[in-house]
C-alpha cells in the first residue's frame, strides 16, 4: 500500500509511535555514517538529507560521517589508477591521497552539505584537518597470517586523537557537522582513514547515544546470506574466522564493535538503500538491520 491510500487513522499511530523516541532522544547525539556505496541513487540522497534535516528539528543531534569508497575508485580510474584494498584498507600513495583528498574533502562533502541545507538544515562540511580535531599517524597493519610483521600501506591514518570541542560547538547552534575521514599528522601530512573508524571514535568520544552505519546490505548477512538482527562479539570472531565477513565489512564491524565496548548505547548497521531507513530505525519500533551488541 502506498503511503498516499495509508487511512488517516494509520497515518497517525505512525506518527504518534515516534513520540517516545523523540522524548528518549532530544538533546542526544547520533553519529550517521553515510556509507559511499549507498550514496548511489538520486532520490535516496534526497530522503537521507531530509531525514537528517527532521532529527535535528526534532531536538536530535545528528553528525554525519561519510564515505565515498566507489566515487574514489571512480576518479583514480578516470586517471588511469586502480583501486587497491588490504583487508578493507585502500593502499594509498601521494598520488592515491590526492585523489582521496579531493573526492572525499571537496566533491563527497559538499555534495552532502549541500543537499541537507537544501532541505532547510544548516549543514557544515569539515575534514579532520579543520581544527586539526582528527590526529592520526601512520597505520601499520598486521599481516592476517602473519600478526608479527606489519604491512605499511603507505598515507593510512590511524586514529591518536580527535577533539570533540569543534562538534561540540557546531551542535549546540542550529548546525549539522558533516565530516570526511581525513586526518593530520604531527608534521601537517594527510591521511586517509576508513569512514567507519571515523565514525566509530567520533561516536565514543561525542559519548553518543547511537551509531548508526549505512550501507548497502541488510545488515550483516550470515553464510547463507540470511540478516541476522543482531550480532555478539564472538559470533563476529567465528564469522571473520570462517571468512563469512570480509572486505569492507572488516573495519565496519570491528569500529562498531568497538564503539559498542566504549559506551556508545546502541550501534546498528542498516541497509542505506531502504527509503528512510534512518527514520525507521530511530524513530519506529521496528527494527531494521544488525544490532552489534558488546558481549
Ligand atoms: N557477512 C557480510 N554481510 C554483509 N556484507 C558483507 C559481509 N561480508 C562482506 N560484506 C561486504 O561488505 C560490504 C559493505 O562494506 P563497504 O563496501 O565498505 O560499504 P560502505 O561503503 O557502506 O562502507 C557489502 O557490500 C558486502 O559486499
Ligand atoms: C583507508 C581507507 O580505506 N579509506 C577509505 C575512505 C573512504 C571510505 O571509507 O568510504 P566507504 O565508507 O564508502 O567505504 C577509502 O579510501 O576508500
Amino acid at each position: 500500500m502506498t503511503r498516499e491510500k495509508l487511512p488517516p487513522s494509520v497515518k497517525a499511530d505512525i506518527l504518534a509511535e515516534a513520540l517516545p523516541y523523540i522524548k528518549r532522544f532530544h538533546g542526544r547525539t547520533i553519529v550517521i555514517k553515510y556509507g559511499g556505496n549507498a550514496m548511489t541513487d538520486e532520490h535516496l540522497k534526497h530522503c537521507f538529507a531530509r531525514d537528517v534535516v527532521l532529527l535535528k528539528l526534532v531536538g536530535m543531534n545528528p553528525v554525519v560521517v561519510h564515505g565515498g569508497g566507489p566515487q574514489i575508485d571512480e576518479m583514480l580510474k578516470r586517471v588511469g589508477k586502480k583501486g587497491e584494498f588490504i583487508q578493507g584498507m585502500r593502499i594509498t600513495d601521494p598520488e592515491t591521497m590526492a585523489v582521496v583528498e579531493m573526492v572525499l574533502g571537496g566533491q563527497v562533502n559538499k555534495e552532502i552539505v549541500n543537499l541537507i541545507n537544501q532541505h532547510g538544515g544548516k549543514a557544515v562540511g569539515l575534514t579532520g584537518k579543520d581544527g586539526g580535531f582528527i590526529r592520526a599517524q601512520k597505520l601499520l597493519m598486521p599481516n592476517k597470517d602473519r600478526p608479527a610483521e606489519l604491512i605499511d600501506i603507505g598515507q593510512v591514518g590511524d586514529i591518536t586523537a580527535i577533539d570533540p570541542s569543534l562538534i561540540a560547538l557546531l551542535d549546540s547552534g542550529a548546525f549539522i557537522p558533516v565530516i570526511a575521514p581525513i586526518g593530520v599528522g604531527a608534521e601537517g601530512e594527510t591521511y586517509n582513514i576508513n569512514a567507519d573508524v571515523v565514525a566509530g571514535k567520533i561516536a565514543e568520544v561525542l559519548k553518543a547515544e547511537k551509531l548508526i552505519l549505512l550501507t548497502n546490505t541488510p545488515g550483516v548477512l550470515d553464510e547463507n546470506n540470511q540478516l541476522l538482527t543482531g550480532i555478539t562479539p564472538r559470533d563476529i570472531d567465528a564469522m571473520v574466522a570462517s571468512g563469512t565477513l570480509s572486505g569492507g565489512m572488516l573495519p565496519k564491524i570491528g569500529s562498531a564493535l568497538d564503539a559498542a565496548r566504549k559506551g556508545v548505547k546502541s550501534v546498528h548497521i542498516i541497509d542505506g538503500r531502504v527509503e528512510h531507513a534512518l527514520l525507521l530505525e530511530i524513530l519506529t519500533d521496528a527494527g531494521v538491520g544488525t544490532l552489534i551488541k558488546n558481549q
